[in-house]
């Protein structure tokens, strides 16, 4: 595997350099390890699309996406935006790609470049995507003259079929180790931090198990609905969506075993390993719904948005109860949640252990250990001490590492930033390996024909804003999560004299 690290005159090539994707994403993470000085001065940047544009409207029309804080990093924006130039071509035809493959050849020889490093972003729709991929090979591949990194972006498929034929186009002309696939959960600073999280505390591994876990439960909400997407969603849904790739994922790392070493193909061996031990699962046992108007009538249902079919029965929620069949996770259900339009964005996993055996103190909580991905990366531990003070009460509190007070004043990268980043560094561990796809389309493609075949059940009503459909707490409930009444609890803190009076 080539670990060598694309550093000074490296060329990166954004295709689909006029979208959205790029605009808000890609050039903004470019720009963010620009101004952390991740990304040499001399690094040269392009833009390639079919729309006409010169390199001064390219760079007036990114510009207003950078994020900057301060007045140096205001300065910094000018001087990135000399880096970038823009190519206008069709997808289609052999003269882009050779006009491309002539600048950076012409690059790299007034730099006096050996050996040509160049990383290509397709921020491209699935339906040019397999043709820039080939054209790309023909045209534009410095062969044993240089290395090229391919960045390709969700979706790999819709389901099985789809993405073994992707593969099959994709496999004979680009190798795994130049393929980087970006799922950009895998970039977030919570989810980079399973790895040293999970093997790098001894007290965890002990407790990492189903003799003390009994149930582990990944959520995604978002506070937002679909408006103006709708006719783009519908035809994916949020399994589709944020379930088989983003949360499955995460799923992996936090209950995957220890790999035998920190290479990212050790790391990648070990996702697979797990993802072949989850059981089918039932389709009819997985909870879907799909939301209506606000309980106000302010926001609207799904079905209100004219680009959508008014019988849509698409799944904007779902909740699912997984199982890991091996000897570690066995009996623990592992519930994936996920919804738009519902009553915050955030992302977060839940472990929740065993109460308390009989005795002095079995009427306590039980210990459960929240990590936050999003907002505001947090990981708290829900634990039961004694009240401060001359009383022996116990009360429920938390060992909390919360980020913005733990790490004031650290940057931390934006998820494409820490990719893009990772893959300059010729490092695979966070982007998704053939195999891993395979298994996981073969997992989720049951499920999805099921909730799009013509049987299909109508997903259950929830109003726009609220936590879901009727029948989600008993749901989480019958899948093992003991949700615990905090009613006397806030947080922080700061006094007992919260919890009674002193007589
Ligand atoms: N760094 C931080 O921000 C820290 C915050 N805290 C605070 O600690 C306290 C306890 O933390 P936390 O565990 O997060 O909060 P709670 O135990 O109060 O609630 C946890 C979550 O459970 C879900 N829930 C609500 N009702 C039910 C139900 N009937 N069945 C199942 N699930 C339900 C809700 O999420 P959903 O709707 O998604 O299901 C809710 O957010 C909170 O006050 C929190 O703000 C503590 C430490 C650190
Ligand atoms: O891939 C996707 O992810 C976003 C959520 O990403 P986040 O980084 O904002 O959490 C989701 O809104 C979108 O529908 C989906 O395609």
């Amino acid at each position: 595997m080539s670990h060598v690290e694309f550093k000074e005159n490296t060329v990166i090539v954004v295709f689909g350099a006029s979208g959205d994707l790029a605009k808000k994403k890609t050039f903004p993470a470019l720009f963010g390890l620009y101004r952390e000085g991740y990304l040499s001065k001399t690094t040269k940047i392009m833009g390639y699309a079919r729309s006409k544009m010169t390199d001064e409207e390219l760079r007036t029309r990114l510009a207003p996406f950078f994020k900057t804080t301060t007045e140096e990093s205001k300065k910094l924006v000018e001087e990135f935006l000399q880096l970038v130039t823009y190519v206008s071509a069709p997808y289609d035809q052999p003269e882009g790609y050779q006009k491309l493959n002539s600048i950076i050849e012409k690059f790299d020889a007034e730099r006096n470049v050996t050996e040509s490093h160049r990383l290509y972003y397709l921020a491209l729709p699935p339906s040019v995507f397999t043709t820039v991929a080939s054209n790309l090979k023909k045209y534009a591949h410095p062969g044993d003259k240089g290395l090229v990194r391919l960045i390709v972006e969700k979706p790999f498929g819709r389901d099985l079929k789809t993405s073994r034929e992707l593969q099959r186009h994709l496999a004979p002309i680009w190798t795994e180790e130049e393929l980087y696939r970006i799922d950009h959960y895998l970039g977030k600073e919570m989810v980079k931090n399973m790895l040293p999280f999970r093997f790098a505390n001894n007290f965890l591994s002990a407790c990492w198990n189903n003799n003390f876990i009994t149930s582990v439960q990944i959520t995604f909400k978002e506070k937002f609905g679909t408006e103006g997407r709708g006719g783009y969603f519908d035809s994916i849904g949020i399994i589709r969506d944020v379930m088989q790739n983003h949360l499955l994922q995460v799923l992996t790392l936090l209950l995957m075993e220890r790999p035998r070493s920190a290479d990212p193909e050790a790391v990648r061996d070990e996702k697979v390993r797990l993802l072949k031990c989850i059981k089918e699962f039932d389709p009819k046992k997985v909870l879907l719904g799909q939301y209506t108007q606000s309980e106000d009538g302010t926001k609207p249902g799904y079905l209100d948005d004219a680009t959508v079919d008014p019988k849509s029965k698409c799944v904007t929620f779902a909740a699912m109860c997984l199982e890991v069949d091996n000897e570690r996770w066995e009996g623990v259900p592992i519930i994936l949640r996920a919804g738009k339009a519902l009553n915050a964005s955030k992302v977060e996993i839940r472990v929740q252990f065993k109460g308390t055996a009989n005795g002095m103190y079995s009427d306590v909580s039980r210990n459960e250990l929240v990590i936050r991905v999003q907002p505001d990366e947090a990981m708290y531990l829900k634990m039961n001490t004694k009240v401060p003070g001359i009383k022996n009460e116990t009360t429920t509190t938390e060992l909390d590492l919360s980020y913005k007070d733990r790490y004031k004043n650290f940057y931390i990268p934006e998820a494409y930033e820490s990719l893009i980043r990772d893959c300059l560094h010729g490092d695979h561990s966070n982007f998704v390996r053939d195999d891993e796809l395979e298994v996981s389309w073969k997992l989720f493609t049951p499920l999805l024909n099921f909730v799009e075949g013509d049987d299909a059940p109508k997903p259950l009503p929830y109003a726009y804003g609220t936590r879901g459909p009727n029948g989600l707490n008993q749901y989480l409930a019958d899948n093992g999560y003991v949700h615990e009444n905090h009613s006397s609890y806030s947080w922080p803190i700061t006094t007992p004299d919260v919890l009674e009076s002193k007589i």
